[in-house]
Protein backbone atom coordinates (compact mmCIF):
# COMPACT_ATOMS: atom_id res chain seq x y z
CA UNK A 1 0.00 0.00 0.00
CA UNK A 2 1.12 3.24 -0.89
CA UNK A 3 0.86 6.79 0.86
CA UNK A 4 0.16 9.87 -0.89
CA UNK A 5 -0.13 12.96 -0.51
CA UNK A 6 -2.80 14.82 -2.06
CA UNK A 7 -2.97 19.28 -2.92
CA UNK A 8 -6.66 20.54 -3.75
CA UNK A 9 -7.59 23.69 -5.26
CA UNK A 10 -10.51 25.41 -6.87
CA UNK A 11 -10.63 29.33 -7.50
CA UNK A 12 -13.89 29.66 -9.73
CA UNK A 13 -17.71 28.49 -9.22
CA UNK A 14 -18.60 27.07 -6.16
CA UNK A 15 -15.04 26.48 -4.46
CA UNK A 16 -16.43 24.59 -1.52
CA UNK A 17 -19.00 22.39 -3.82
CA UNK A 18 -15.98 21.41 -5.90
CA UNK A 19 -14.04 20.70 -2.67
CA UNK A 20 -16.62 18.37 -1.53
CA UNK A 21 -17.41 16.93 -5.05
CA UNK A 22 -13.25 15.74 -5.69
CA UNK A 23 -13.29 14.14 -1.76
CA UNK A 24 -16.56 12.23 -2.39
CA UNK A 25 -15.63 10.81 -6.03
CA UNK A 26 -12.30 9.94 -4.53
CA UNK A 27 -13.96 8.13 -1.93
CA UNK A 28 -15.59 6.39 -4.81
CA UNK A 29 -12.87 4.78 -6.05
CA UNK A 30 -12.26 1.73 -5.33
CA UNK A 31 -8.43 2.12 -5.58
CA UNK A 32 -7.78 5.11 -3.22
CA UNK A 33 -8.06 5.62 0.45
CA UNK A 34 -8.99 8.86 1.96
CA UNK A 35 -6.77 9.14 5.21
CA UNK A 36 -6.34 12.47 7.25
CA UNK A 37 -7.92 15.88 5.90
CA UNK A 38 -6.84 19.56 6.24
CA UNK A 39 -9.18 22.35 7.21
CA UNK A 40 -9.64 24.83 3.82
CA UNK A 41 -7.87 27.39 3.40
CA UNK A 42 -8.69 30.88 1.66
CA UNK A 43 -5.51 31.78 -0.42
CA UNK A 44 -4.22 34.57 -3.00
CA UNK A 45 -3.32 33.43 -6.07
CA UNK A 46 0.12 32.78 -6.66
CA UNK A 47 1.53 33.29 -10.07
CA UNK A 48 -1.15 34.90 -11.87
CA UNK A 49 -2.02 37.07 -9.39
CA UNK A 50 -5.56 38.81 -11.59
CA UNK A 51 -7.73 36.10 -10.86
CA UNK A 52 -10.21 34.77 -7.88
CA UNK A 53 -8.51 33.95 -4.45
CA UNK A 54 -8.64 30.08 -4.16
CA UNK A 55 -9.66 27.55 -1.65
CA UNK A 56 -7.07 25.18 -1.09
CA UNK A 57 -6.65 22.30 1.37
CA UNK A 58 -4.51 18.74 1.30
CA UNK A 59 -5.29 15.32 2.42
CA UNK A 60 -3.29 11.85 2.77
CA UNK A 61 -4.17 8.67 0.70
CA UNK A 62 -3.43 5.05 1.02
CA UNK A 63 -3.82 3.48 -2.78
CA UNK A 64 -2.76 0.23 -4.24
CA UNK A 65 -2.52 2.68 -7.80
CA UNK A 66 1.50 3.48 -8.33
CA UNK A 67 1.97 7.36 -8.49
CA UNK A 68 1.37 7.66 -12.20
CA UNK A 69 -2.12 5.59 -12.15
CA UNK A 70 -3.12 7.84 -8.98
CA UNK A 71 -2.27 10.35 -11.28
CA UNK A 72 -4.36 9.02 -13.85
CA UNK A 73 -7.49 8.77 -11.55
CA UNK A 74 -6.88 12.11 -10.15
CA UNK A 75 -6.82 13.95 -13.62
CA UNK A 76 -10.40 11.76 -15.11
CA UNK A 77 -12.33 12.99 -11.74
CA UNK A 78 -10.84 16.44 -12.52
CA UNK A 79 -12.24 16.43 -15.61
CA UNK A 80 -15.81 14.99 -14.28
CA UNK A 81 -15.78 19.02 -12.08
CA UNK A 82 -15.88 20.93 -15.08
CA UNK A 83 -11.95 21.42 -15.62
CA UNK A 84 -11.10 22.30 -18.84
CA UNK A 85 -7.54 21.63 -19.50
CA UNK A 86 -4.85 22.92 -21.66
CA UNK A 87 -5.79 26.45 -20.80
CA UNK A 88 -3.28 29.38 -19.03
CA UNK A 89 -0.66 27.76 -17.27
CA UNK A 90 -0.99 28.77 -13.20
CA UNK A 91 -5.10 30.11 -13.83
CA UNK A 92 -7.89 29.73 -12.86
CA UNK A 93 -9.70 26.24 -12.33
CA UNK A 94 -12.36 24.49 -10.98
CA UNK A 95 -10.39 21.77 -9.92
CA UNK A 96 -6.89 21.33 -9.28
CA UNK A 97 -5.20 17.89 -8.12
CA UNK A 98 -1.50 17.30 -7.40
CA UNK A 99 0.11 14.78 -6.05
CA UNK A 100 2.69 16.43 -3.47
CA UNK A 101 4.67 13.41 -2.12
CA UNK A 102 4.47 9.72 -2.78
CA UNK A 103 5.89 7.18 -0.30
CA UNK A 104 9.54 8.94 -0.25
CA UNK A 105 9.73 8.68 -3.95
CA UNK A 106 11.68 11.11 -5.63
CA UNK A 107 11.06 10.63 -9.28
CA UNK A 108 10.67 12.19 -13.12
CA UNK A 109 8.91 10.24 -15.24
CA UNK A 110 6.86 11.03 -18.86
CA UNK A 111 6.01 14.33 -16.96
CA UNK A 112 5.22 13.14 -13.41
CA UNK A 113 7.34 14.80 -11.11
CA UNK A 114 7.42 13.49 -7.57
CA UNK A 115 7.68 15.33 -5.38
CA UNK A 116 5.76 18.38 -6.75
CA UNK A 117 8.64 20.95 -7.88
CA UNK A 118 6.60 24.01 -6.60
CA UNK A 119 5.31 22.30 -3.17
CA UNK A 120 8.57 23.76 -1.02
CA UNK A 121 7.62 27.46 -1.94
CA UNK A 122 3.81 27.45 -1.51
CA UNK A 123 2.47 28.58 1.11
CA UNK A 124 -1.16 27.35 -0.17
CA UNK A 125 0.78 23.54 0.12
CA UNK A 126 2.60 24.11 3.17
CA UNK A 127 -0.16 25.39 5.34
CA UNK A 128 -2.68 22.93 5.24
CA UNK A 129 -0.11 20.26 4.52
CA UNK A 130 1.76 21.25 8.49
CA UNK A 131 -1.97 20.41 9.72
CA UNK A 132 -1.60 16.86 8.85
CA UNK A 133 1.98 15.97 8.08
CA UNK A 134 4.01 18.70 9.67
CA UNK A 135 6.89 16.08 10.33
CA UNK A 136 6.77 14.37 6.52
CA UNK A 137 10.11 15.14 4.88
CA UNK A 138 10.45 15.98 1.28
CA UNK A 139 13.00 13.73 -0.20
CA UNK A 140 14.35 16.87 -2.45
CA UNK A 141 15.39 19.11 0.44
CA UNK A 142 15.42 16.56 3.06
CA UNK A 143 13.42 19.01 5.07
CA UNK A 144 10.30 18.67 7.02
CA UNK A 145 7.47 20.42 5.91
CA UNK A 146 6.90 22.79 9.13
CA UNK A 147 10.76 23.71 9.02
CA UNK A 148 9.87 24.83 5.06
CA UNK A 149 6.42 26.61 6.33
CA UNK A 150 8.51 28.14 9.34
CA UNK A 151 11.41 29.49 6.93
CA UNK A 152 9.33 31.03 4.56
CA UNK A 153 9.05 34.95 4.77
CA UNK A 154 5.71 35.49 7.20
CA UNK A 155 4.34 37.57 4.55
CA UNK A 156 3.87 34.15 2.50
CA UNK A 157 2.10 32.55 5.07
CA UNK A 158 -0.28 35.58 6.02
CA UNK A 159 -1.96 34.62 2.39
CA UNK A 160 -3.04 31.36 3.07
CA UNK A 161 -5.94 32.37 5.86
CA UNK A 162 -8.39 29.82 7.66
CA UNK A 163 -11.53 29.39 6.06
CA UNK A 164 -13.43 26.51 7.11
CA UNK A 165 -11.72 24.43 10.02
CA UNK A 166 -11.70 20.73 10.32
CA UNK A 167 -13.16 19.16 13.00
CA UNK A 168 -13.40 15.00 13.85
CA UNK A 169 -11.22 13.68 11.53
CA UNK A 170 -14.41 12.78 8.81
CA UNK A 171 -13.89 13.93 5.61
CA UNK A 172 -17.27 15.24 4.82
CA UNK A 173 -18.04 16.67 8.08
CA UNK A 174 -15.90 19.74 6.64
CA UNK A 175 -19.55 20.50 4.36
CA UNK A 176 -21.80 20.08 7.03
CA UNK A 177 -24.04 23.43 8.11
N1 LIG B 1 3.18 15.84 -8.93
C1 LIG B 1 2.31 16.17 -9.90
N2 LIG B 1 0.98 16.24 -9.64
C2 LIG B 1 0.12 16.59 -10.63
N3 LIG B 1 0.46 16.84 -11.89
C3 LIG B 1 1.76 16.76 -12.20
C4 LIG B 1 2.74 16.44 -11.23
N4 LIG B 1 3.95 16.43 -11.82
C5 LIG B 1 3.76 16.74 -13.08
N5 LIG B 1 2.45 16.94 -13.34
C6 LIG B 1 1.95 17.29 -14.66
O1 LIG B 1 1.70 18.67 -14.67
C7 LIG B 1 0.78 18.90 -15.72
C8 LIG B 1 0.19 20.29 -15.60
O2 LIG B 1 -0.69 20.31 -14.54
P1 LIG B 1 -1.60 21.57 -14.32
O3 LIG B 1 -2.24 22.01 -15.57
O4 LIG B 1 -2.51 21.20 -13.17
O5 LIG B 1 -0.50 22.65 -13.90
P2 LIG B 1 -0.78 23.87 -12.99
O6 LIG B 1 -1.66 23.36 -11.88
O7 LIG B 1 -1.25 25.01 -13.81
O8 LIG B 1 0.62 24.25 -12.38
P3 LIG B 1 1.37 23.60 -11.16
O9 LIG B 1 1.85 22.27 -11.61
O10 LIG B 1 2.46 24.58 -10.89
O11 LIG B 1 0.42 23.49 -9.98
C9 LIG B 1 -0.18 17.76 -15.60
O12 LIG B 1 -0.68 17.40 -16.85
C10 LIG B 1 0.66 16.63 -15.04
O13 LIG B 1 0.93 15.66 -16.01
N1 LIG C 1 -3.38 30.40 -4.00
C1 LIG C 1 -3.19 29.55 -5.01
N2 LIG C 1 -2.51 29.95 -6.08
C2 LIG C 1 -2.31 29.09 -7.11
C3 LIG C 1 -2.82 27.78 -7.05
C4 LIG C 1 -3.54 27.38 -5.90
O1 LIG C 1 -4.03 26.22 -5.80
N3 LIG C 1 -3.71 28.30 -4.91
N4 LIG C 1 -2.60 26.92 -8.08
C5 LIG C 1 -1.90 27.30 -9.11
C6 LIG C 1 -1.63 26.34 -10.20
O2 LIG C 1 -1.60 25.08 -9.78
C7 LIG C 1 -1.36 28.65 -9.27
N5 LIG C 1 -1.61 29.50 -8.18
Amino acid sequence: MNTAYVALGSNMGDRAGYLQKALREMSHEQAIRIGLVSSIYETEPVGVESQPYFLNMAIAVKTDEPADGLLEKLQSIELRLDRVRNKERNGPRTMDLDILLFNDENMEKNGLCIPHPRMHERAFVLVPMAEIAPREVIPTDKQTIEHLLYSMPERLRKEVRLWKRQGQGEEFGLFEN
